[in-house]
This record gives structure tokens, sequence and C-alpha cells, in this order.
């Protein structure tokens, strides 16, 4: 379409068609609506390609073998390691960067496709510049929902942009692991990756600047977190600023810790966390400013601009950068957009998160500290999550925590973290608990099957006094 055309009119358009963009439209059209949706890479956006899907594929084979050498009849067996060739060829059947399937989900939804890089060019109205340069423009009866999402961010360290260092992107779709690997970073990202590729077989450095791994999660967590990468082989190191970093003509790249240490390494990955991508998506044009979250109110709705048009929801909010909750926040953008009287609230008091490290960590709500600054008065119920039947079958030793926080005065649940193999399919029970606001009296009456390591909800609750 030439600039001389006409803007084609849908009542919504949504800017982004990540695993956000995509549920967004969709639902839009399910209730009713027309949607266009605009994409400039890859339909199914970061989890697909670069972040869940491949990770967790470069993660499991290791789970596995864990799982099985921690039962001694079936320890034996397990004669070697994860073979890493195998490994990226699943991660390649599970996270081809190929958005074809995509496509014909998005087009058997209804949804108007629209390829190229979508920017506002006022209220309702955005220009979408495809990779030849011609431009299609589109206006919205309704609604633009933003949803393009985070990259990785990349901090002023001397030296490492030139160092050309790994992002998510270039480690997820790594083709062979490297004999080094350095990890700037031990938030969810950092921890997943050290963990898959020293068991892939690198040597693994993880630098963390603060004094603990996966800060913001129960204190436990960290503890757990680092034992395990460190039974693993990873070198943790806690309190480490990197101050320089250098790649040398032999390809390998040199840091500098600002304690004097040095660490070497082929490749080094990033992981300190994401910047929205709003850069250059005409922020300005409708009064706001480029690069930064968009702040939004509960409809979804960014909060600084009028008129009740602009939406904004997943990573580019900047309220929960994970999947799930972005495809929550796009479910109910659209239902706000069709006229529904609906709210994103389990944002704040749900907000569900699974790191797929062995042992896993699942958590859903508050932590203690958390219910404590926001003036829950609390009450904090732990037991070890292996010491039940389910646990004793899983093997010896079963690691992990299992933590309740109630908050006393309405006697629910208001968090839940359970460290432990496999404890992310776990988490359901605790998020409804949580979501529903089921007083605990009642949970006492919801048995878990024997024997399953879910018993720990009994030992749980008796601490309560049921
Ligand atoms: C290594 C890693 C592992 C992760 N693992 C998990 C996990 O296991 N579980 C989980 O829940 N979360 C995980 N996450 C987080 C998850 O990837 C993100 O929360 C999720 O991808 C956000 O989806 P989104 O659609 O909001 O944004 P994105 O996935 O970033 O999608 C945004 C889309 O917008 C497009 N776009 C950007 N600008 C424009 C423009 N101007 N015009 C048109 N299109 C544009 C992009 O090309 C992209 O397709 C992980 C993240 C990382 C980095
Ligand atoms: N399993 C999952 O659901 C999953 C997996 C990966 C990522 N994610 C999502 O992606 C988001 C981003 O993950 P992330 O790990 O990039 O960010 P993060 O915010 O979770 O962690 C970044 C870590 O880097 C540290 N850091 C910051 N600057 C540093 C520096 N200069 N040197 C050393 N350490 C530094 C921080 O202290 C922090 O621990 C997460 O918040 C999560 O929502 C989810």
């Amino acid at each position: 379409m030439s600039n001389d055309e006409p803007a084609r009119e849908f009542d919504v358009i949504v800017i982004g068609g990540g695993s956000t963009g995509e549920n967004a439209a969709g639902r839009a059209v399910e209730r009713g609506l027309d949607a266009a949706l605009v994409e400039s890479e890859l339909l199914g956006g970061e989890c697909s390609y670069w972040a869940c899907m491949p990770s967790k594929a470069l993660l499991r084979p290791g789970e596995v073998l864990a799982a099985a050498r921690a039962v001694p009849g079936a320890a034996p067996a397990v004669t070697g390691g994860v073979d890493a060739a195998a490994t990226l060829r699943t991660r390649d059947l599970l996270a081809t960067p190929d958005d074809t399937g995509q496509e014909e989900w998005v087009e058997s939804a209804g949804v108007h496709l629209v390829r190229g890089r979508g920017r506002l060019e006022g209220e309702r109205r955005v220009a979408v510049t495809a990779d030849d340069g011609a431009v299609t423009r589109v206006t919205a009866r309704r609604a633009v929902v933003v949803a393009t999402g985070t990259s990785a961010a990349i901090p002023p360290i001397e030296g490492l942009r030139e160092a050309q260092p790994w992002t998510n992107r270039e480690a997820t779709q790594a083709t062979e692991v490297p004999r080094r690997l350095a990890v700037l970073g031990g938030g969810v990202v950092g921890v997943e990756l050290a963990q898959a590729f020293v068991r892939l077989g690198a040597e693994v450095t993880l630098l963390e600047a603060e004094d603990a791994l996966l800060g913001g999660e129960e204190p436990f967590v960290a503890e757990q977190i680092t034992e395990a990468l460190a039974a693993d082989g990873v070198d943790v190191r806690l309190g480490a600023h990197v101050s320089s970093v250098s790649r040398r003509d032999d390809g390998s790249v040199a840091l500098e810790v600002s304690d004097g240490a040095k660490v070497e390494a082929d490749e080094l990955l990033v992981a300190v966390g994401r910047r929205p991508r709003t850069t250059d998506i005409g922020l300005e044009q409708v009064g706001l400013e480029p690069g930064r979250y968009i702040e939004t109110d509960d409809r979804l709705r960014a909060t600084a601009v009028a008129g009740d048009w602009l939406y904004a929801a997943g990573d580019v909010n900047g309220r929960n950068l994970l999947t799930h909750m972005g495809k929550y926040q796009a479910r109910m953008a659209a239902d706000v957009i069709a006229g529904r009287d609906v709210t994103a609230w389990a944002d704040h008091t749900a907000n569900v998160r699974v790191v797929f490290t062995d042992p896993q960590v699942a958590a859903v709500g508050l932590t203690a500290a958390e219910a404590k600054r926001v003036g829950f008065a609390t009450r904090v119920l732990e037991v070890p999550t292996g010491a039940n039947a389910g646990g004793a079958l899983l093997g010896k030793d079963t690691p992990g925590t299992s933590r309740l926080v109630v908050d006393t005065e309405r006697d629910v649940i208001v968090g839940a973290t359970f460290t432990g193999p496999g404890v992310g399919e776990m988490l359901h029970a605790a998020t409804i608990a949580v979501a529903g606001e089921v007083p605990i009296d009642r949970l006492w009456h919801a048995v878990p099957a024997f024997p399953t390591v879910s018993e720990v909800w009994l030992r749980l609750l008796e601490q309560a006094g049921l």
C-alpha cells in the first residue's frame, strides 16, 4: 500500500505479535471485534524462539538425568551426562526461528496480520513500515494495544558492548557449547542458563552484583539455588562488580572484577535484566517518553494518555515480565476494550513464577517480607518439601522447602513458595488458594492424594493448628 492510500480501520490494533500481542488480538476477535496485529520480526516473540521454550529445552535433559540419579534402582543406568548435540537438536525442534505455524494460527483466528514495524502517529493512528520501506496506515476505532516487549539490557561496563556478548538470544540459539561461559547476572535468566550450560558440559562462572541470587524471592531460594549450582560445578561469585570486559584476538573474553579478580571465558552471557522496546514506536507522538515502560492502570490503559484508547500489555508495561502474566493482561485488555468490567488484579496479589532450575522454584503472591511490608499481619508456615511419602519416592534426601504466608486477620494465604524437584507442577493449587482467597479451614478439606508430594499441604496446614 502506498502512502496515499486511505488508512484501513479496525476496532483494535495490536503492535507486537509476541505471546501477549497474539493473545490480545485473538481475544478481541473472540469478543466480536475486528483486530489487526502488527509484527516486525517473528510471530510468537521472545518466548517462542529466544526465551521460555529454548531455555527449557536446554534444561530438561539435565533435570531428567538428575531425577533418575536420585532413585537407587535407576541410578546405575545413568552412565553419562547430558548429550549436548541431541539437546541442541531437540531445542531446534521446539524453538526454530520460523513462524509459519504461528502465522497459520493468526489467520485461522480471524486476526488481520500486518508485517512490519509499527509506530504511533497520533491518537488511534499507526503507521507500519515493511522491510521494503512500504508504509501501511491503520486506524483503530476503539483502541491500540502496545505489546512490543523487552530486550536484554546491556549495562554501561567498559568494553562490554565491543566484546559482543551473548544476550538471551545468542545463548538460547547457541549452535555449540562454549568450553568456558561467564554469566553476568544471577536473576532468573542467569541461573537457568548457568545450570543449562554447566550440565551441557561448559565451565560456568556466574557473577552476581548483589549478595544473593534470585533477589526478591524468599531467602531460602537463594541459598538452595546457590548450593545446587555450586554442586553442579558453577563457580558462583556474589557481590561481584565487573569493571571492564575485553575480547582478545584469540576470541576469548577477559573480565576484570572490582575486587581485583579476573575471569576468562570463551563466551559471556549478559543477563542483568530487560529494557522496554519503546524507543522507536512513536510514544512522543502521544505525549509519552520513548525508552520507558508504559505505565498502566489495572485495566491496562496507559495512565498518562487521555481518552482511554491506548493500552499496554505484557513485558512492555513492566508489571510482571512473564509470558503467562502477559497473556493474562492481554485477555483483560481485550475484554476491557470489548466493554467488560474487569481488572488485572492478579498482577499484584497472585503473580505466578517458576524458575526451571533443578531444584525448581515455584512461587505465587507475596513473600513473607513483602507481606509484612504491605501491612499484613502474617504467620509463616514452613516444612521440608520432601518430608512425606511422595518425596521419599522421588529419592533419598529430596531437597526443598515449602512455605505459606498466611494473613492472620482473614486466615487466607497471601503467598506461597515451593522449592524442590518438579514443584512447578504443584504451584497451581497454591495459586487457586491465593487468587480465590480460600480460608485455610476450608483448605483442610482439599485432601491431597497419597503418596504425592502435594501432601506437603497437610503438614503445612497442621502447623496452622488444623
Ligand atoms: C531466557 C529467558 C527465558 C524466559 N523464560 C520464561 C519462562 O519460562 N516462562 C515465562 O513465563 N517467561 C519467561 N521469560 C519471559 C518471557 O519471555 C517474556 O515475559 C515474554 O516473552 C513477554 O511477551 P511479550 O509478548 O510481552 O513480549 P515479546 O515476547 O518481547 O514480544 C514482543 C513482540 O513485539 C514485536 N515488536 C517490537 N517492536 C515492534 C514494532 N515497533 N512493531 C511491530 N512489532 C514489534 C517483537 O518483534 C516481538 O515479536 C523468559 C525470558 C527470557 C529472556
Ligand atoms: N522461568 C521464567 O519464568 C523466566 C526465566 C527467565 C526470565 N524470566 C523473566 O525475565 C526477566 C528478566 O530476567 P533477568 O534474569 O534478565 O533479570 P532479573 O531482573 O531477574 O535479574 C537480573 C540480575 O542481574 C543482577 N545484576 C544487575 N546488574 C548487574 C551487573 N552489572 N553485574 C552483575 N549482576 C548484575 C541483578 O542484581 C539481578 O540479580 C525476569 O524478571 C523474569 O520475569 C522468567
